[in-house]
């Protein structure tokens, strides 16, 4: 089996999840954040995946779940300490996904110092589009990102408007995480995201890439 036909089914290896935060300043702005001076990270599990047909489902006890449109990389080869200079060497494509995020889950764990594993890792908090050829995305640091909530337009962005760029989150990340073939990275959201309830549907683009579609329910 070829490389890319393996990376396709990064979901079927169980790869790990390393999302960024804050990655946008306007995104920072808008939930009162500062804009950081270093990468945030996070992890979400594998078992938060969901493909097209699937529905997201809004965790017990959460009254906040918000989207978060996100251009994901999927990595292509195992590196350690990666230098920035090859890190799109270890770029084996890409994804279109969403980190969706139980807010009020999130505003909490933020007030008591405690971690966001609840907030953004329940099942079903990353939808994801099909494997992306990395050939098709020329420069994943000027890719358009759009996110609609029953067809209103909620985010609109370019990962242009990034903090930290592609090749330097790859170095940064494999500093402390050793990267495998079928991770992924989580480039962080544009601003605009914004709270979904049961019966409403998400659709989100990359470009003229891909699209993907995913209605939310209750658990
Ligand atoms: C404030 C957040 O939830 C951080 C995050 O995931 C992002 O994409 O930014
Ligand atoms: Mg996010």
């Amino acid at each position: 089996m070829s490389n890319t036909s393996k990376l396709s089914r990064f979901i079927e290896f169980g790869r790990k999840i390393v999302a960024v935060g804050r990655n946008y300043s306007e995104h920072a702005a808008e939930l009162g954040n500062a804009v950081p001076t270093k990468p945030i990270l996070f992890l979400k599990p594998t078992s938060s995946y969901i493909t097209a047909g699937n529905p997201i489902k809004i965790p017990k006890g959460c009254s906040s779940l918000h989207h978060e449109v996100e251009l994901g990389i999927v990595i292509g080869q195992r590196g350690v300490d990666i230098q920035e200079n090859n890190a799109m060497d270890y770029v084996g494509g890409y994804i279109l996904a969403l980190d969706m995020t139980a807010r009020d889950f999130q505003d909490e764990a933020k007030k008591k110092g405690q971690p966001w594993s609840l907030a953004k890792g329940f099942d079903t908090s990353c939808p994801v589009s099909g494997f992306i050829e990395k050939e098709k995305i020329l420069d994943p640091g000027n890719v358009r990102l759009w996110l609609k909530v029953n067809d209103a337009v909620k985010q609109d962005g370019n990962t242009k408007d990034m903090i930290f760029n592609v090749p330097f989150l790859i170095s940064y990340i494999s500093g402390f995480f050793t990267l495998e073939p079928g991770d992924i990275i989580l480039t962080g959201t544009p601003s605009g995201v914004s709270p979904v309830v049961a019966g409403d549907v998400i659709r989100a683009g990359l470009a003229d890439v891909t699209e993907i579609e995913f209605k939310v329910e209750k658990k």
